[in-house]
């Protein structure tokens, strides 16, 4: 038995002609309920597999033509459609990974390796390599996801106008050993460098310091007493020793305080970062993270600079958090973006270690109440960079990271150039699944309160059908949500509710569905789909069955947002 309701609303689409026409004359000036039933006994018998308009089709948009369209024509996520079949819906994973790509894994084998352990996303640190050396990762990736079927959405994370060191000329890094001197210098120098000296990338790095001030390099990894300055050249001696990497993060402390005067004068987006967008931009990436967030105007600012160039296709916008200004004007910079980050690595260079959770706390919680996806990232599993098990204390903040059910996941160094990359892929794949399966079957989800987020009364019936689909997929046990969604818009505000089943989300545009990779729970399905929702249904359920993806019997939830329907029914 199939059971729908439809929600009828003046701003919503044209609704399917076949469902609605009796009701309309008697509709025009209200909102009315129309609840139906279908038993499937009285019901026409479905029509046999065709899989005639439907086309469930790759990541790479080709639509495979009807005539084509056998069984093994449909191309969905290879990596998900072999965890559905091998374990059901119950148990694919909810929480998305994303991984920093750098020498470790640049390679087609590595690449392809990442992606078959489960990578969503994979990061491009503009802060390193050539835009050569990005193309050609990016490419192999979009080459492999044709090729092999994955789904691997592409992020280009930008530089910033942070104070950095140079890169060591060429060394992979540097020991700096209790007491001993080294110069920060903003000299140009011609390799081979001077011993024991570093370049900084920052013109007025000279001038601001003062004798005294505390050096923290990488939030912490090696510090420096600054001991005197000599014209360009700042003499510092190491209090804190350890290991100094290529670029790795400045910032100078002054009586116990970040000292933040002109370098927070510096642009957000630098000049370098500009050209860095337009190359993402030209390339086709699916999200940029834009580093060092200090305000929503940025944000704005790009994403209109975006839309003025991008007409097919659309690149979300990611907000690092990871400045005092970023977190002063938090709620305005995540309204403003269409995600964030929580960027632990410098935000924990600007405010004190301890303050770290609870920001990431606040960050998460208020990502998902304004239905903004969020990844939590930085030394996660920082000791694998190194050795091939994780610390428990690193699975221990893995774990809270997805029992806050943030949305995704990202490696750092442990996946850039780590030893092991595919091991620390494997440790946050069955982190995730296992404490995902402790919170289902435990119920220890807290009824998060889920403010009304909706703009316009359509939104707002949207909002309302997720909410309540969420709910009811709880309390009746259904095997899965699907999801007709042409922008997204109610695939996301359904994993917004973070609820107990997956949801397949499907979607007719490549890019969207890329970017719905980000998001907590959701399977998105790239398909060209009508306005006919049973017809929509029961071809997809062909299409799936075939597949072996869902059975007769499962139980599914089926919403659209061209109807703004809600039905509960049996895969026949
Ligand atoms: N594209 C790249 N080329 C070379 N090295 C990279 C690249 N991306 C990342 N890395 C290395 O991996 C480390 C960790 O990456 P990430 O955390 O993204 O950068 P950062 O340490 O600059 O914040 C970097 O410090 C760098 O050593
Ligand atoms: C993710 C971060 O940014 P990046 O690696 O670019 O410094 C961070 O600071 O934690
Ligand atoms: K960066
Ligand atoms: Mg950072």
């Amino acid at each position: 038995m199939a059971q729908s309701l439809h929600l009828l609303a003046p701003p919503s689409p044209s609704p399917s002609p076949r469902l609605l026409r009796p009701c309309l004359p008697s509709l025009p000036h209200h909102h009315r309920l129309l609840c139906r039933q279908i038993c499937r006994a009285s019901a026409s018998p479905p029509p046999a597999p065709d899989l005639g308009p439907v086309v469930l089709s790759s990541d790479n948009g080709i639509s495979a033509s009807a005539a084509a369209a056998a069984a093994a024509a449909i191309d969905v996520d290879a990596v998900t459609e072999a965890e559905l079949k091998e374990n059901g819906f119950r148990s694919t994973r909810r929480t998305k990974l994303v991984c920093t790509i750098g020498p470790a894994t640049c390679g087609s084998e590595q690449l392809e390796a990442l992606a078959v352990g489960g990578m969503n996303v994979a990061r491009l640190n503009m802060c390193h390599g050539t835009q050569d050396w990005h193309r050609r990762v990016i490419r192999q990736v979009r080459r492999l996801n044709e090729e092999k079927g994955f789904a691997v959405a592409v992020m280009m994370d930008t530089e910033g106008s942070e104070i950095h060191m140079g890169d060591l000329g060429g060394a992979a890094s540097a020991k700096a050993e209790d007491g001993e001197i080294w110069t920060f210098s903003v000299r140009a120098f011609n390799s081979p460098l001077p011993d024991r000296t570093i370049h900084v990338n920052y013109d007025g790095f000279a001038e601001d310091v003062r004798v005294g001030d505390e050096l923290i390099v990488d939030g912490g990894m090696v510090e420096f007493e600054v001991i005197e300055k000599i014209g360009p050249d700042v003499k510092c001696r190491c209090t804190d020793p350890g290991l100094l990497l290529p670029r790795a993060n400045l910032t100078f402390w002054r009586d116990g305080s970040l000292v933040r005067e002109r370098n927070a004068m510096l642009p957000t987006i630098s000049s370098k970062d500009w050209l860095d967008i337009d190359f993402g931009i030209a390339e086709g990436v699916d999200f940029i993270a834009v580093s060092f967030v200090k305000s929503a105007e940025v944000i704005s600012h790009l994403k209109s600079y975006i839309a003025a160039r991008c007409c097919d296709s659309d690149i979300a916008v990611i907000a690092k958090i990871e400045s005092i200004d970023s977190l002063k004007n938090l709620e305005e910079i995540i309204r403003a973006s269409d995600g964030a980050m929580v960027a632990r690595g410098d935000l924990g260079a600007q405010i004190p270690l301890e303050q770290v959770p609870s920001a990431q706390q606040k960050i998460v919680k208020l990502c998902r109440q304004l239905n903004k996806p969020v990844i939590v990232a930085s030394q996660l599993l920082e000791s694998m960079i190194e050795y091939p098990t994780p610390t428990r204390a690193e699975v221990a903040d893995v774990s809270e990271a997805v029992r806050q059910r943030a949305d995704a996941l990202m490696l750092s160094g442990e996946s850039a150039m780590g030893q092991f990359p595919e091991k620390a892929l494997t440790v946050l794949r069955s982190v995730s699944l296992r404490i995902e399966r402790w919170w289902r079957e435990e119920k220890r989800y807290e009824a998060m309160e889920l403010p009304d987020i909706a703009s316009s009364f359509s939104d707002q019936i949207s909002e309302e059908i997720c909410n309540s689909a969420a709910k009811m997929a709880n309390n009746l046990g259904v095997d899965a949500l699907f999801v007709y969604t042409k922008t997204g818009d109610m695939a996301s505000l359904l994993s917004r509710c973070r609820p107990d089943c997956p949801i397949f989300a499907f979607t007719t545009s490549t890019s969207v569905r890329r970017r719905l990779n980000l998001q907590w729970g959701l399977i998105p399905f790239r398909l060209s789909f009508s306005d006919d929702m049973e017809s929509n249904l029961n071809r997809t359920f062909s299409l799936l069955k075939a597949r072996g993806m869902i059975q007769s019997g499962d139980l599914v939830i089926a919403l659209s947002d061209m109807l703004q329907s809600i039905q509960v029914m049996n895969v026949p």
